[in-house]
C-alpha cells in the first residue's frame, strides 16, 4: 500500500548531537524524505537574533518608496535579481500575487559573451541603497552563510539517511566562491474584496534546486503542500522553525528516493495584513549534469521507495529537462517561463523558443 500523508513531520535537530538521539533523526529523516518530501526543523543551528533580524527588515523592505524599489527591479537583471513587483511572475501560465526581492550569496557572474547561456543565470545581486534602508544586505547576508552552512550539514544527514556516504552529494556544490544561493523576500499581500486582483498567491510548483529552507516570517497559514493522493495539506508556520522541502534536482538524482512535492501559497483572506515569508533556495554547481550521477543506494534503502509507491498523480510540471541539460539550463528554463519579460530582454533566443507566439497576455 503507498505511504501517504496527511501531516508535516517536526524534526528535532539537537538530535543530531547526541549520539544515542543521532539514530532517531536520521530515521525520522528518512520517512519525511522518502514519504513526504517537507519537513519542519526545530532547534535548528541558525542564531535566532539572525533570524529576527531578517524578519524585522523584511516589511521594512517592502514599505519603501516604489520608485527605491524600482531601482533595483529585476527587469534590469539578467540574472533575474532585485524587486518584482505585484504580479510580474508566472507559475504554471498563472499570475502570481506576491511582490518579492530577490538576492543570492556575493557572486562575480562567470559568463562571458559566447558562453552558453546558462551561466549568465548567476550574477550580482541587486541591494538598495544602504541610505535608504541601513543595516538590510549586512543582515540578510549573515542569514544567507548561516542558511547555507546549515543546508550543507543537512545535505550530509540526508545522504546518510539515503545509505550514501555522508560527503556522497559533496560533488555536486563547487567552492563557495563559484556558488551561489538563492534568498526570497516575498509579501503576499489579501486580495482586493472585489476578488479584482485576479489569481491570488502562488500556484502550485516544484522547486527546482536541491533543498528550500523557508522562513515563515509572519504566523498567517497558506503554504500547502500536495499528498499523495493529491489533497491540499497546510503546513501553518510553527514559531521557531524552517520548513524544509525537496527540489526536482534532488529528486531526480536520487531517482526519486527524495520526493520533490508539490507546493502553493494561498493568499491572506480579505481584509488581513499580508503574509510575509523568506525561502532560501540551496542550488548546485551550474555544470552538474545529473543523469551523469549515479548514487550507489543500497538496496535496503531502494525498497522504501517500492513501499511508498508511486508519487501520484500532482498538478505540477517542471523542470523535466535533468534528463538532458545542466542544472543551471534547467533553472534558466524555469526562470524564462516565469518573467519572459526578462527573457525577452535578454535571452531573445530562449525567449522565442518557449514563446513562439510572443510574449504572453499581449
Ligand atoms: O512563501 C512561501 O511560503 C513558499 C514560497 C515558495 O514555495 C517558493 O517561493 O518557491
Ligand atoms: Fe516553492
Amino acid at each position: 500500500m503507498a505511504a501517504n500523508f496527511s501531516s508535516v513531520p517536526i524534526l528535532d535537530y539537537s538530535l543530531v548531537s547526541d549520539p544515542h538521539t543521532r539514530p532517531l533523526f536520521i530515521k525520522q529523516l528518512q520517512h519525511a524524505l522518502v514519504n513526504v518530501g517537507f519537513l519542519y526543523l526545530k532547534n535548528h543551528t541558525v542564531p535566532k537574533e539572525y533570524v529576527d533580524a531578517v524578519v524585522d527588515f523584511t516589511p521594512r523592505f517592502f514599505d519603501l518608496p516604489l520608485e527605491i524599489k524600482e531601482k533595483i527591479s529585476s527587469k534590469n537583471s539578467p540574472h533575474f535579481l532585485g524587486y518584482s513587483d505585484l504580479g510580474a511572475e508566472i507559475t504554471k501560465s498563472r499570475i502570481d500575487y506576491r511582490e518579492h526581492i530577490d538576492f543570492g550569496s556575493d557572486h562575480e557572474t562567470q559568463w562571458k559573451s559566447g558562453d552558453p547561456d546558462y551561466l549568465r543565470w548567476w550574477g550580482q545581486s541587486q541591494w538598495p541603497d544602504e541610505s535608504s534602508l541601513p543595516g538590510f544586505r549586512a543582515v540578510m547576508e549573515r542569514y544567507l552563510d548561516a542558511v547555507r552552512d546549515l543546508s550543507y550539514e543537512f545535505t550530509s544527514l540526508l545522504a546518510e539517511a539515503l545509505g550514501l556516504h555522508p560527503d556522497a552529494l559533496n560533488k555536486f556544490f563547487d567552492r563557495d566562491e563559484l556558488m551561489l544561493h538563492h534568498l526570497k523576500l516575498a509579501k503576499y499581500p489579501a486580495p482586493a474584496a472585489d476578488g479584482s486582483n485576479g489569481d491570488p498567491g502562488v500556484g502550485p510548483h516544484y522547486d527546482a534546486g536541491f533543498l528550500t529552507f523557508l522562513l515563515q516570517a509572519t504566523p498567517h497559514p497558506g503554504l500547502q503542500v500536495q499528498n499523495l493522493s493529491g489533497e491540499w495539506i497546510d503546513a501553518a508556520p510553527i514559531p521557531d522553525t524552517f520548513v524544509i522541502n525537496i527540489g526536482k534536482g534532488l529528486e531526480f538524482v536520487t531517482r526519486g528516493l527524495a520526493r520533490a512535492t508539490s507546493h502553493r501559497v494561498l493568499s491572506p483572506p480579505v481584509g488581513s495584513t499580508p503574509r510575509y515569508s523568506v525561502p532560501f533556495f540551496q542550488n548546485i554547481s551550474l555544470h552538474a549534469r545529473l543523469t551523469d550521477e549515479i548514487l550507489d543506494f543500497p538496496p535496503e534503502i531502494l525498497k522504501l521507495k517500492e513501499i511508498r509507491g508511486d508519487l501520484g498523480e500532482t498538478e505540477s510540471i517542471n523542470f523535466a529537462e535533468y534528463d538532458r541539460e545542466p542544472f543551471g539550463k534547467v533553472c534558466l528554463i524555469g526562470r524564462i517561463k516565469s518573467r519572459p519579460d526578462i527573457a525577452a530582454r535578454f535571452y531573445p533566443e530562449l525567449f522565442k523558443e518557449h514563446f513562439p507566439e510572443g510574449m504572453p497576455g499581449q
